[in-house]
């Protein structure tokens, strides 16, 4: 299980000092969509240059165009890129294809499927390498979490590796950890702490202990 640490409301030299905080226990750091939104693709550029040793996630909740978005998103050396599950299967398969090609790796975000266990199914036929479920800023604030859906997935997706993201803190994770997803996606739950290293750590100890 790896724990992705999710970057969203800072400008570039304010994700690296984060970074550079916890960076012995983060094993992926996250370009959040905003990020990449305001700065461009030289923040997921800069992040890699700064830290080699880390996987690099570019959010581009890709809709279309899916599979010149990955290229561009490659070309800025990210590992991995993000597209919508709610996007046409011929984007995921361009998606998917030009990611081969590259040498990186796909997570569709199930943000916003209505029927999860259809489209994880379809999904992992596809060939993707992750199937995320999330639960975004907007639901959260209306108090729900993703933890039933990822047991959903985790039940009916057979090759993609599985994640969960959204909202998630010290306090949810060990529920989360219980469900067993490959990836833990965490954002405000490290990044708005007031100890963001001793909080990272202490994720990581309860992922490794599993
Ligand atoms: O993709 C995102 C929002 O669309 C976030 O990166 C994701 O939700 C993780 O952040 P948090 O843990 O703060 O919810």
């Amino acid at each position: 299980m790896k724990l992705q640490l999710a970057l969203d409301l800072v400008n570039i030299p304010e994700a690296k000092e984060v970074v550079k905080e916890v960076e012995e226990y983060i094993d992926i750091v996250e370009i959040g969509t905003p990020i990449i939104k305001i700065e461009g693709l030289r923040a997921v550029k800069e992040i890699k240059e700064a830290f080699p040793g880390l996987e690099v996630l570019a959010d581009l909740k890709t809709m279309d165009a899916a599979a010149y978005e990955v290229q561009k998103a490659s070309e800025a050396n990210a590992d991995i890129v993000t597209i919508l599950g709610v996007a046409e299967d011929e984007s995921i398969k361009g998606a998917v294809e030009e990611a081969k090609k590259q040498g990186k790796e796909i997570l569709v975000d199930l943000i916003a499927v209505k029927d999860i266990e259809t489209r994880a199914k379809e999904l992992d036929a596809l060939g993707v390498d992750y199937i995320c479920v999330h639960t975004g800023y907007d639901l959260q604030a209306v108090g729900k979490n993703s933890f039933e859906d990822l047991q959903t997935i985790k039940r009916v997706v057979k090759n993609a590796k599985t994640a969960v993201a959204g909202g998630i803190k010290l306090d949810t994770l060990q529920e989360v950890v219980k469900a067993q997803p490959d990836l833990v996606i965490v954002g405000g739950g490290i990044a708005n702490q007031e100890d963001k290293k001793g909080t990272a750590a202490k994720m990581q100890e309860m992922i490794q202990q599993g």
